[in-house]
This record gives structure tokens, C-alpha cells and sequence, in this order.
């Protein structure tokens, strides 16, 4: 059978397609993404939900003249398909393969880099007012999901836009689901909108919609009668965004092909803002996405006919569910403890939590900022907040980290999970930075474990602390040691000494203590001793001990899944000049000054030295 998708290499062999071709063009679109991801893995049930949504906008814009805008970018698959990068679509997240987002330097079809959410709208003001500015004529469209829209900087940037009156168009994609069900108010009030009587109120608003439109206005009007059964979807009075300034149209129905043609070339003729609501299904076209659009929200491989993952599942605990686990237990012997996750309660393994004590979770949407004042607001009443956030994601809430918690030194408790090199997700999400964003907060502490019954117990030892504290540690399991049921406190700033002896010390922080461990057995192998020491804390460092280490040691070797730049490393080089304890060499290793891409996270470790082979190697190396 011949295939239309076959035939696509450019958007621009979308035009000539009728609307049954275009039908079957998404059904074939399906098919390859679920092909596809089941090997590759992927976001796979957003980018389902809007395969209808994106052929239509390639059928009735031009690209890549005309910009689109896909906010966070992980429904974008079928963005990428057709636009040239069918071929290579197997290649998906993999090293040296497509990127899961869209990406500036890999197509001119990605009009704008994303990963992190919420900045679609924001992006494409700003290409509206410089079309303007260049007195050109393309259009701008944002996609922007329910879930994005409860991120702060989607409400600042329809704040500007209803103001400014340009030509743009916002389409919102509204699933009611975030990975997780969506939540809030403006989620509520959207549910509203899609539960609003319809048709009855259809005909009788028609003609004042129709006149509100500048463009078409009274030509329309006398076509009214014709078209009045298609525009069924001008329907539901648009109030709040009206109110923002935006002309609102919709709800429709975003898995209609003929629907989403009419109104994209309804919508391509009006002027100002335009906000188009579409509902969609997420997982649309496979049942197991579409009863579980939270499992398949971003999945590894999986088995197309079962729908279940390909992995082999593990008994070794996730560093995820045992802070989780930790904190639950915690938690009921000490009632101030609130947790707080910004629309991660999966991902984060706090929405267990909530099962045992629902009256104390808060998951605030996509919003990391007001996640940590919030926490600030309830520690300044004497809660105990724990806010679990992502590393990557948390880099939004510097100033609040630095501004509402450190600079007020309130007790609140900030876990951020999946740090260092987090794999296939690449650039957008590795969480490589926060050393360097925080290490410079005065009040703060910052431990990381070695393993995950470390992570345990530093966790009754932030919650015991009285000022803020930063726990942070990595994706995926942990090393399997024995978690000890007791929360045995961890003293602040002391490291452990994990092996002594030989001119050599391995400083590891978080999971790179295991790493050092090797290196340490490596360099034994060749008959040179090492000793090793488990940091803990990045902040404050063990003083007396790197004083200790850096008179007796020939070498000191620092490891970290952080930049160099300001980080681990930098900070014993900066506490060891103070000292003016400079007789000691010091090899810091660590990620370069450049993002690192995406890949498995061990074929990452191994590019970036950051396993105890290359770090031997390296300290072999340095010491000739
Ligand atoms: C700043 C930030 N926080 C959290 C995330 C994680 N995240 C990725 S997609 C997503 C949900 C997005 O929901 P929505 O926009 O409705 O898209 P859908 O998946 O429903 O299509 C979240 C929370 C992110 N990408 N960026
Ligand atoms: C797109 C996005 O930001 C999330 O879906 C992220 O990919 C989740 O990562 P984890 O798989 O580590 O939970
Ligand atoms: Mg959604």
C-alpha cells in the first residue's frame, strides 16, 4: 500500500492533499511515532494528541516562514516528521541522533529551542513585534498544552500580548491532563468552558461573533446561513481571555481534521490575538496511551501489543522512591511536614505522599517559582516544607531560592531530583548546574549521597536542620547497599573517609563517590594506593579535613556530574587558597563549559570521564 507520509519531505507537500489524504496522512503519522518510540522511547502520548492539530497547521500555514512555536516541545514528533526529518526519526533521543525537542540548530522548522515549559507565548510576542518591526507579513502560532499554561511566565506573556494587540496566535491545547492530571484554577475554569452549553447558544451568538471578526466581518455574515453547521465551534463566550484582550475562539474539537482547517483559515485572516481553544486526547490513536496518558506522558521501550515497558524491572529502589519513602515515614511522626511539587508528583515520587496524607501535598502546576515562596511563606509559620523539584527545573526559581528562603534563613527543605547527567532528555534537562546556582547562597547547605541510604538519612538530617537546605541527587536507581531503618543524623559539613592511605585523594561528591571507589580500585590494580572520601556537603565544606588531605596528599582529584565552572571543585580550590595550601595539585573533573547533549547516561559518564576507567586513566595520566 502506498503510504501519503512517504511523500512528505517538506511541509509544503501538504498543500495539494485533500482532506481525506490529510486524514489518512495523521493516521499514517501515528502509526510511525508508536513504531517508532516503542524503540526508541519518548514522549509519546503528547505527541499523539496533537498529530491532527499539527497536519492542519502545516496544511494551512507556511513554514517556515510562518513561525510555530511548540511550548515545552515534547508533543513536537510529528512536527519533526514532516518537517525532513522522517527518515532519521529513529534515531530519536538517541546519541548523535533527533532531539526530542525542537531544536534551533537542527531544523529551520524550529522556530524556537524548548524543554522547559511555559515559554512559548513569551517567544513568539517576541517574533510578532520584530515581524512588525521588519514590516513583514508571516503569522506566529504558539501550541501551548493546558499543563503550560499554569507556568507564570504563559500569564506574564498573555499579559503583554492582549496589551500589545499583535497579530498572533495562541493555540492551547487542552488535555486536562499535565503529566499528571492538570491542576488550578484556570484548569478549572477551562474544564468550565468545556462543559458549557453548546449548540443552542451556538446559533444565537453566531452572527455577533462573526461581526467581532475585523477581518471577514459583514462578507461572512452573509455566508452565515451556509456555514452555520461548521462553525459549530464558535461557541462558548471567551471571558477571561477576552477580557485579556484576546479574541477567543472555541472550544473545538483539536482531533477534527475539517474543524481544525476551518478555524486555522478562519483564524489566519483576523487580526490582534487570537486565542484558538482545541480539546484534544492525549495518547489519541493507542488505547493503552489513551487509558493511561500519565504512563505514556514520556516512556522507555515498550511492547507495541501490551503496552508494557521493555525493561526488565529491577529491585534495587529508585533514589526517587526512597526519598519518598523517607519522607512519608518522617512525616508521621512530625506533623509540620508539607510537601510541595511543581506539577511532578510522579516524576518526583511525592504523589505517594499525597495517598498518605492528602491534606498535605500541594502540587502548584508548572510553577516552580511560587513553589519555593510558597514554601517559604509556610516555614515563616513554622511548617516544615519539602519541595521536591527537578534541577533543571528548579534554575527558574533562583532569585526565590536566594530572595524568600536564604536571605530570610527559613528552614525550608528543597530536593532536587533527577541532578547531573539525566540521559535521553539531553540538554534542556540535565540538571549540571545547581552547584554553581547555589553554592553561593549564604545560609544555605548543600548535601548530595552517595547512595541512596545515604539519601535517606540526609533527609531526616534536613528535616531536623533550622535553616534551608538543598538535597540533591541523581535519576534512576540507586546501588542497591542496605537502607537502614533508623535516621541516624548526619553531622553538617563532615565528610566521610571511605579509604586511606597512598599521595592520592579521590574527593567524590553524590554518585561520583562509587566512581571514585573504582578509580581508587583501578589505580590499586597498578599497584598505586589512593584514598577516597565521600564529601556529603558542597556546602559547608569539611574544612579540617581538606586542610588534613591537601599537606599529606600529592594530589587531590575532585569528582563531580556538575559544570567545572563554579562548581565542587572550584570551591575546594577556592578553600584551599584561602589557605594558601597550595603545594597540593589538584585534578578537577567534571563537565566542560559547553551543554552537554543528550545520550544514555552511561555513554555520557563515559564521553565526559565520569567513570572510574576514565578517571583512572586521567589520574594516570596527571601523575606522569
Ligand atoms: C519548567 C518546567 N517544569 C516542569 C516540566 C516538566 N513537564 C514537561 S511536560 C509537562 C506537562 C505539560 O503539560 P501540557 O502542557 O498540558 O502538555 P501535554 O503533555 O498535556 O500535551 C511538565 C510538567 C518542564 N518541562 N518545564
Ligand atoms: C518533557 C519533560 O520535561 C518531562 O516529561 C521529562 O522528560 C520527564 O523526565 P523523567 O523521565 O526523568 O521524569
Ligand atoms: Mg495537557
Amino acid at each position: 500500500m502506498n503510504h501519503i507520509l512517504d511523500t512528505i519531505d517538506t511541509p509544503d507537500a501538504l498543500k495539494n492533499l485533500s482532506l481525506g489524504e490529510l486524514k489518512k496522512l495523521a493516521q499514517e503519522l501515528r502509526g510511525f511515532i508508536i513504531q517508532n518510540v516503542a524503540k526508541t522511547g519518548g514522549h509519546l502520548a503528547p505527541s499523539l494528541g496533537v498529530v491532527d492539530l499539527t497536519v492542519a497547521l502545516y496544511k494551512v500555514f507556511n513554514c517556515p516562514s510562518d513561525k510555530i512555536v511548540w511550548d515545552v516541545g515534547h508533543q513536537a514528533y510529528a512536527h519533526k516528521i514532516l518537517t525532513g526529518r522522517r527518515d532519521a526519526f529513529h534515531t530519536l533521543r538517541q546519541s548523535g541522533g533527533i532531539t526530542g525537542f525542537p531544536n534551533r540548530s537542527e531544523s529551520k522548522y524550529d522556530s524556537f529551542g524548548v524543554g522547559h515549559s511555559s515559554t512559548s507565548i513569551s517567544a513568539a510576542l517576541g517574533m510578532a513585534i520584530a515581524r512588525d518591526l521588519d514590516h513583514k507579513k508571516n503569522h506566529v502560532i504558539t501550541v501551548i498544552g493546558d499543563g503550560a499554561l499554569t507556568g507564570g511566565e504563559a500569564f506574564e506573556a498573555l499579559n503583554h500580548a492582549g496589551d500589545l494587540g499583535k497579530d498572533l496566535i495562541v493555540i492551547l491545547n487542552d488535555n486536562e491532563m499535565s503529566i499528571d492530571r492538570n491542576v488550578g484554577a484556570m484548569s478549572e475554569y477551562l474544564s468550565k468552558m468545556r462543559t458549557a452549553p453548546k449548540y443552542n447558544k451556538a446559533k444565537k451568538d453566531l452572527e455577533g461573533l462573526l461581526r467581532r471578526i475585523p477581518a471577514i466581518g459583514d462578507t461572512v455574515l452573509k455566508t452565515a446561513e451556509h456555514i452555520k453547521d461548521s462553525v459549530r465551534f464558535f461557541l462558548v463566550p471567551g471571558g477571561l481571555f477576552e477580557e485579556m484582550g484576546f479574541t477567543y475562539v472555541g472550544p473545538i474539537d483539536g482531533n477534527n481534521m475539517e474543524i481544525l482547517l476551518e478555524v486555522l483559515e478562519q483564524a489566519k485572516k483576523m487580526h490582534g490575538p487570537i486565542l484558538i481553544h482545541t480539546l484534544t486526547k492525549k495518547g489519541k490513536g493507542y488505547l493503552p496511551a489513551e487509558i493511561e496518558p500519565d504512563k505514556f506522558h514520556g516512556i522507555g521501550k515498550f511492547d507495541i501489543a501490551s503496552g508494557e515497558p521493555n525493561k526488565a524491572a529491577t529491585n534495587i529502589p529508585s533514589y526517587t522512591s526512597v526519598f519518598s519513602k523517607a519522607l512519608i515515614e518522617l512525616a508521621q511522626t512530625n506533623e509540620d511536614i508539607v510537601a510541595i511539587t511543581a506539577a511532578m508528583p510522579s516524576g518526583t515520587g511525592l504523589k505517594k505522599f499525597g495517598e498518605f496524607y492528602p491534606t498535605r501535598l500541594f502540587d502548584v502546576g508548572i510553577a516552580e517559582q511560587h513553589a519555593i515562596t510558597l514554601a517559604a511563606g509556610l516555614a515563616s509559620q513554622g511548617k516544615k516544607p519539602v519541595v521536591v523539584l527537578y534541577s533543571t527545573f528548579a534554575q527558574r526559581a533562583y532569585d526565590q531560592i536566594l530572595h524568600d528562603v536564604c536571605l530570610q534563613n527559613l528552614p525550608v527543605v528543597l530536593g532536587l531530583d533527577r541532578a547531573g547527567l539525566v540521559g535521553e532528555d539531553g540538554p534542556t534537562h540535565h540538571g549540571v548546574f545547581d552547584y554553581s546556582y547555589l553554592r553561593h547562597m549564604p545560609n544555605l547547605t548543600i548535601m548530595a549521597p552517595k547512595d541512596e541510604n545515604e539519601l535517606r538519612q540526609m533527609l531526616g538530617t534536613a528535616i531536623a536542620m533550622e535553616g534551608p537546605v538543598v538535597l540533591r541527587y541523581p535519576r534512576g536507581c540507586g546501588l542497591g547497599v542496605p537502607i537502614e531503618a533508623d535516621f541516624s543524623g548526619i553531622p553538617i559539613g563532615k565528610a566521610e573517609q571511605i579509604r586511606s592511605g597512598g599521595k592520592i585523594a579521590f574527593v567524590g561528591i553524590g554518585s561520583m563517590v562509587d566512581v571514585c571507589v573504582k578509580a581508587s580500585d583501578l589505580l590499586r590494580a597498578d599497584g598505586v594506593e589512593s584514598t577516597v572520601i565521600n564529601a556529603r556537603f558542597v556546602k559547608p565544606l569539611d574544612h579540617i579535613l581538606l586542610q588534613q588531605l591537601a599537606r599529606q596528599m600529592d594530589v587531590i582529584v575532585t569528582v563531580e556530574d556538575n559544570v567545572l565552572a563554579g562548581g565542587f571543585g572550584s570551591a575546594i580550590l577556592e578553600l584551599l587558597n584561602e589557605d594558601q595550601l597550595n603545594d597540593v595539585k589538584v585534578l578537577r573533573c567534571g563537565l566542560p563549559d559547553h551543554f552537554i547533549e543528550q545520550g544514555s547516561r552511561n555513554e555520557l559518564l563515559e564521553k565526559y570521564n565520569l567513570t572510574g576507567e576514565t578517571i583512572a586513566a586521567m589520574v594516570r595520566n596527571f601523575i606522569q
